[in-house]
């Protein structure tokens, strides 16, 4: 099958250190030009770089703003290798007709797992006990160690993660608390608390589960914190904008929390050559990890091969299954059929004048597929005509007031 655009003309740019596995599907695919970098660019090198990219694969650190979008005039498709997509200004994308995919899923697992191995080291004093042991000292004591069996676990955001780590939780004999802002159906014995304070006045434990959004911005603070009960723990895997780090620095000076697990931060270094930096440093109740919950080899590969799967097939078919910020269609194959793609401002109008054009032309439509958003319309047609009358068609869909983007897959 031949795209508007050959594949191997399709420029690929992958940063952060996306997993071969990635690359491996693009170049399976027939994608030969990927180019990886191990860490996000600073902002000059990204904008200069995604100018000439037709995708980009990208991982939580790199920002793709407005501004950045802006530059990037060869776009066609984001990928965030991760679950995150708050990275991404994604209404300026679809706007730019530029579908998102992320893996929604493929890491759930390995952050699941880290938060419960986190919650049992907080309950024993581990991080404390380590330091100490670097330090050269030995202080052998049962002191404010506690076993997890018959502890309560309060889970704030009970979705793919918080609902994994309950499950997790519970077969180590943990009560399971959560809290939400959707109604969710609980797993096992988890309760829902009543609201937000009933389940820190009830936690040994607290872990943080939910996305960044303005409603979660520093959503735990010093208010929050003070409802925890005196000498509970805080895990953090989920962002650093949630938890006000100041706040949190000066509960454990206090006491007030007993201990924290903290993968994710306000601000992260780029890359594992820059310097991290955190009032946190030097606690010794704190485990602190560089954004790693997500970071195990078996996540990264089965990421790696869903999101590059994803990318190829909008590339290729047209398809926009999962896209985070864009009209969703699964698409057949287009044997025998050239396929046009129309994304345009979702107003009044627009539909019958794509129709008008193929009746302008006396093109026969084979199929055709619409679904919309309250921003963006996406039609595809596949036709029975030939190259040429499909570059043309192609041509005069782009002329039609509210069209953001056209493509043609021969
Ligand atoms: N540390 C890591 O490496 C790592 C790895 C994966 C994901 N994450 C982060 O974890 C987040 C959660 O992932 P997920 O897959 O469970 O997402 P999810 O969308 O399945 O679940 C998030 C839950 O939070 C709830 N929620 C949203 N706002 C809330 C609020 N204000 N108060 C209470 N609940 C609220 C939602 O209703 C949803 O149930 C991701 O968005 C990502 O930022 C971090
Ligand atoms: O959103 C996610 O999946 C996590 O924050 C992991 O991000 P990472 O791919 O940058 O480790």
């Amino acid at each position: 099958m031949k795209t508007s655009f050959p594949r191997q003309d399709i420029r690929v740019l992958l940063l952060e250190g996306v997993s071969q596995s990635a690359v491996d599907t693009f170049h399976a695919a027939g994608y030969s030009q990927v180019e990886v970098y191990p860490k996000s660019l600073p902002e000059d090198q990204l904008r200069a770089k995604i100018a000439d990219a037709h995708i980009i694969g990208i991982r939580s650190r790199t920002h793709l703003s407005a501004e950045v979008l802006a530059d990037a005039r060869r776009l066609m498709a984001i990928g965030c290798f991760c679950i995150g997509t708050n990275q991404v200004d994604v209404e300026a994308a679809e706007l730019a007709g530029i579908p998102v995919f992320n893996a929604p899923y493929s890491n759930t697992r390995s952050v699941a797992e880290l938060v419960v191995a986190e919650a049992i080291m907080l309950l024993r004093g581990i991080p404390q006990k380590n330091a100490e042991c670097h330090r050269g000292g030995w202080s052998k004591s049962a002191l404010g160690s506690h076993e997890a069996r018959g502890k309560t676990l309060g889970i704030v955001g009970y979705g793919h993660i918080g609902t994994q780590v309950g499950v997790l939780a519970e077969s180590l004999g943990m009560q399971v608390l959560f809290h939400d802002i959707e109604a969710k159906l609980s797993l096992g014995n988890a309760r829902s608390a009543t609201s937000l304070d009933d389940l820190l006045a009830r936690s040994d434990v607290v872990t943080l589960h939910v996305p960044e959004t303005p409603s979660t911005k520093l959503m735990f603070g010093a208010a929050e914190i003070a409802a925890m009960r005196p000498g509970a723990h805080l895990i953090n895997a989920s962002r650093g904008t949630v938890v006000d780090i100041d706040a949190l620095d000066a509960a454990l000076r206090s006491g007030q929390v007993g201990g924290a697990a903290i993968d994710v931060f306000p601000v992260e270094p780029k890359g594992n050559d820059d310097a991290f930096e955190s009032p946190l440093l030097g606690h010794d109740n704190v485990l602190l990890t560089p954004h790693v919950g997500g970071s195990t080899l078996e996540a990264q590969d089965n990421i790696g091969i869903e999101v590059a799967a994803k990318l190829v097939r909008y590339s290729d078919n047209g398809s926009t299954l999962s896209a985070v910020n864009f009209p969703e269609v699964t698409l057949p194959e287009h044997i025998g059929s050239h396929r046009l793609l129309h994304l345009h401002r979702n107003m009044p109008g627009v539909l019958s004048k794509v129709n008008e054009v193929f009746s302008r032309e006396a093109i026969n439509i084979d199929g055709q597929y619409l679904r919309t958003t309250a921003n963006v319309g996406y039609v595809v047609i596949d036709v029975a005509a030939t190259e040429e009358q499909a570059a043309h068609l192609r041509s005069e869909l782009s002329k039609i007031e509210g069209t953001l983007r056209t493509r043609v897959l021969y």
